[in-house]
């Protein structure tokens, strides 16, 4: 499959970390929205997803990873990119709307997953549980939820080493389908950077590794701060 996926940094990211199980709470338009870190252990996390976390803290303990919380939406960040990219005046109403994508299903119904990254060796991980929603052929995850993931998870690697990138080509080869409720692995790392040009590969595993489901490149231009997108 080749296609042109994704806003490739996670506008809810954006390089902060912070505390195990904080919760911020925004107004937001008309309404409050507990916008809580996703990137954490909840009730429908099955056991391999808990394992993989669990032995990833302690990486993080030692200091060389790093986890990403992960929230659904950020007005701020959303604002600072539309000041900077967007022609402010695009409407703005939407935008008390806007979700993450990978973040608007309910607890383990679609997305679940979180990731780490290091960034001394230009690496993200991410651990990813696909949830009933997501299914294609009949028990196996859809090949659009795969790149989805695989988009984010690269997207997050280039970002980590470019800043605000976005995706300029996503190739994937299907190897093998990946059962709906699984657990996957997805290794990515920076291959090059040339000029505002971020090339990043990433595997899509089983958790004992046996078994390749996937294997894709990604190419990132780094956006340039005097073009405008729209
Ligand atoms: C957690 C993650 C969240 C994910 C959220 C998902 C949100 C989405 O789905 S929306 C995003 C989908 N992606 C897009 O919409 C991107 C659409 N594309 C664009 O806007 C532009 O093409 C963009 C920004 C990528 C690059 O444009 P621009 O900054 O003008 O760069 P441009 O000058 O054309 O090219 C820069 C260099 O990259 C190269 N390049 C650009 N595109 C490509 C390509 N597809 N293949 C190869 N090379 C390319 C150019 O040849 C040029 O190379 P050189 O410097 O050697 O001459």
């Amino acid at each position: 499959m080749s296609s042109t996926l994704g806003l490739s940094w996670d506008q809810h990211h954006l390089g902060q970390e912070v505390q195990m199980g904080s919760v911020a709470r925004r107004s937001f338009a008309s309404e409050n929205v507990v916008n809580r870190d996703h990137a954490l252990p909840n009730p429908s996390w099955n056991k391999d997803l808990r394992l993989l976390f669990d032995q990833f803290m302690r990486k993080c303990e030692a200091g060389s990873w790093k986890r990403l919380p992960s929230n659904n939406h950020s007005p701020q960040s959303f604002q600072d990119f539309q000041t900077r990219f967007v022609d402010p005046k695009l409407p703005k109403e939407q935008i008390s709307q806007a979700r993450l994508f990978t973040r608007s299903f309910e607890d383990g119904l679609g997305f679940e997953y979180v990731m780490f990254c290091n960034d001394a060796e230009k690496r993200v991980v991410c651990f990813f549980q696909a949830g009933p929603y997501l299914q294609g052929a009949p028990g196996f995850t859809h090949g659009g939820a795969i790149a989805t993931m695989i988009d984010a998870t690269t997207g997050m690697c280039a970002f980590r080493a470019g800043g605000v990138v976005m995706t300029a080509n996503l190739n994937i080869n299907y190897k093998r389908p990946i059962p709906l409720c699984s657990v996957v692995v997805m290794k990515s790392q920076i291959d090059k950077v040339e000029g505002r040009k971020v090339f990043v590969s990433c595997n899509v595993r089983s958790v004992d590794e046996e078994t390749l489901y996937s294997e894709a490149t990604s190419l990132f231009i780094k956006l340039d701060p005097n073009k405008k997108l729209a």
